[in-house]
């Protein structure tokens, strides 16, 4: 039986595909969004993370699947006055006119809800009061970011869709950025963004949907994805496969071993401590590798992402 569109996740993507001509961009993406929690669609530049978000907002069609927002099904139903109303969004450029000043387009967005937040407020919070009265054309492209951010909020949505909200900001202005995007979540509101930060999906995510040619590669929390943190024995590429089997060999089978580029990474069973290090050290002059550099590692998103896709997220255009 179909739920209710009030029990319905905030969002729901199913086997989406889009092609621009013969280039097929989504190969069949599926997700959810949980209702007051904040969702990162994380992958590298072109991935098409701005295609997929911009087909949840209904600005673009899909070549298949389905997108279901709050319930409602973008494609089939439209994304109609009532629906709108309810959704914040951000796009990446902005989608600011750039002839009004910067309070004038914020007062008439919020014009336009029925209940809006005080845009002076809002202003303050994201540090614009002082540009209030510039025009968008002569706003930087971070101060422009931010009011894309507080056009998107003012309404009180309950789900926000951002495009890489805290691209080209400065650390300050990020950490202002996310501050809003915690508080908004603590309020209970859905947040769907994408980014290829890693450090912003770590920090703010509570589910992270890794995609990669096409489609999802991974989803979990950030501590799900990352796993557990390990000891890395740097070595020659010429010695990795010894090496590598060596301490296979004779670590025993409490121990995961995996043969990267330059290294070898080593998970114990628990989480790595001083013993660890000793034991592979002794391990590794036993083996007659006693020279391999034997470092704890916090793994990172970026880890986890490389092993999954095997290329880095800071990759070029694809
Ligand atoms: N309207 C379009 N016509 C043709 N190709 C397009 C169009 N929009 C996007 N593309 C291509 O589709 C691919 C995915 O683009 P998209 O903007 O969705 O990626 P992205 O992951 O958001 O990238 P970025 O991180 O750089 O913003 C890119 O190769 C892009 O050049």
């Amino acid at each position: 039986m179909p739920r209710p569109a009030s029990d319905a996740p905030a969002l729901q993507v199913a086997d989406l595909r889009k092609s621009y001509g013969d280039r097929e961009v989504l190969r069949g993406l599926s997700f959810d969004a949980d209702r007051g929690r904040l969702t990162a669609v994380l992958g590298p530049n072109g991935v098409g993370k701005t295609t997929t978000i911009e087909c949840c907002e209904g600005l673009r069609r899909p070549g298949g699947g389905t997108v279901e927002v709050l319930g409602h099904a973008v494609h089939r139903d439209g994304f109609d006055a009532a629906l709108r109303a309810r959704v914040g969004v951000m796009l990446q450029d902005g989608g600011l006119p750039l002839a009004p000043r910067a309070a004038s387009v914020l007062a008439h967005v919020a014009r336009l809800h029925r209940d809006p937040l005080d845009p002076a407020s809002l202003l303050s919070r994201l540090g614009l009061t002082d540009v209030a009265r510039t025009t968008v054309r002569r706003l930087s492209g971070g101060q422009r970011q931010r009011l894309a951010l507080a056009a998107a909020l003012v309404g009180r949505p309950e789900l926000v869709f951002l495009d890489e909200p805290s691209a080209g900001l400065d650390v300050r202005a990020r950490l202002a950025v996310w501050d809003l995007l915690r508080e908004l979540r603590a309020d209970g509101v859905s947040l769907v963004l994408t980014t290829h930060l890693m450090a912003e999906a770590e920090e703010l995510a509570d589910h992270v949907v890794v995609i990669d040619a096409g489609r999802v590669v991974a989803e979990g929390t950030p501590r799900e994805l990352v796993g557990p943190d390990e000891v890395r024995v740097t070595v020659s590429p010429d010695d990795l496969s010894a090496v590598s089997a060596a301490l296979d060999e004779r670590l025993g089978r409490s121990w995961q071993v995996h043969p990267h580029r330059a290294w070898v990474s080593l998970v114990p069973a628990g989480s790595p401590d001083a013993g660890s290090l000793a034991r592979v050290a002794q391990v590794l002059a036993e083996a007659g590798h006693p020279d391999a550099g034997v470092t704890s590692h916090r793994r990172t998103l970026e880890d986890a992402f490389l092993e999954l896709t095997g290329h880095s997220f800071e990759g070029a255009d694809r």
